[in-house]
């Protein structure tokens, strides 16, 4: 039998975008590809990414949390699924510490502390953006990262054409258009997030500048395809729109499922995200999930 099974998840969300944490702590255990797949043909634990969390790697740090997306890919930041996190870490009463107000998780990317603001809201330290061409990555130079020039033959609007770059711990393409509900999403982000000029792929983000103080956004995500709400596209829409002098570094980011504080703090150069992480239901990965993937 897969030693996945039985084992107890969390089903979160944040801002609807759909989460399950997996608390391998204290166990040698491993989530493949094939695993995270079949944890997501589980109608309950469905998820847009999987939280698997692990033992600490660094002193300091609370957990070492590796994040798949639906498709069974590995990602190196998750937003949402951070505050979601961070949640458990604090509230849930199987794994959580109610005394805690901040903690500090680490991925694949880096560091991620996250301070707890109230119930259910937590501010992340999502780090500094990277914005030079082969830390994207993009597969070719380009000295100015924030506008280029992507051939792409079967889309003809030329918005479509002149991304602003961005990685956030995974690679961001952000276009900045009137309505991001203009836009038939589920045709084009497929095409725009496997464009040869994204090696690593890329998620894809529709931004219209409101107001200085104002972005609203939505996102076709690499592995996952349209979720209601992105983390770390939103940190990237903010970081794009203020690399393109199009925004405040402080501006409220509107998702379908909701809004999102981001700042690009001045200081350190770190950006911050804050929001909601909800709470579901929690459940036991059933047997047969496996059976397939064995
Ligand atoms: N939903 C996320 C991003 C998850 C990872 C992404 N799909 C990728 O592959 O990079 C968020 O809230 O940031």
């Amino acid at each position: 039998m897969n030693a996945l099974a039985n084992r107890r998840f969390l089903k979160m969300n944040g801002l609807g975008n759909q989460i399950t944490v997996l608390d391998l702590r204290g166990t040698r255990l491993l989530v493949s590809a094939d695993d995270a797949r079949a944890i997501a043909a589980e109608p309950r634990a469905r998820f847009d990414q999987l939280m698997v969390l692990h033992d600490p790697q660094v002193a300091g740090t609370d957990a070492f949390v590796r994040i798949y997306n639906i498709d069974g890919s590995e990602a190196g930041a998750c937003g949402n699924g951070t505050r979601c996190v961070a949640w458990a870490m604090v509230a849930d009463p199987g794994m959580g510490d109610p005394a805690r107000t901040s903690l500090t998780l680490q991925t694949k990317a880096g560091l991620l502390p996250v301070r707890r603001e109230s119930e259910t809201i937590f501010t992340v330290d999502m780090g500094a953006p990277r914005l030079a061409w082969d830390e994207i990555p993009l597969a070719e130079p380009f000295e100015d990262t924030s506008r280029f020039e992507l051939q792409i033959g079967p889309i003809d609007d030329p918005i479509l054409h002149t991304p602003c770059a961005v990685n956030m711990g995974n690679p961001h393409a952000v276009f900045f258009v009137e309505d991001p509900y203009a836009y038939n999403l589920a045709q084009i982000g497929p095409l725009l997030e496997n464009h040869p000029i994204f090696p690593d792929r890329a998620n894809i983000e529709l931004a219209a500048v409101k107001a200085p103080d104002h972005i609203v956004l939505r996102v076709w995500e690499r592995g996952a395809g349209i979720t209601q709400a992105c983390g770390s596209g939103a940190c990237a829409a903010l970081v794009a729109a203020v690399r393109r002098e199009l925004s405040a570094r402080k501006a409220v980011v509107s998702l379908p499922g909701g809004d999102l504080t981001i700042e690009w703090r001045e200081s350190d150069g770190h950006v911050l995200m804050t929001g909601a992480a909800e709470f579901e239901w929690e459940g036991t990965l059933d047997p047969s999930l496996f059976e397939s993937a064995a």
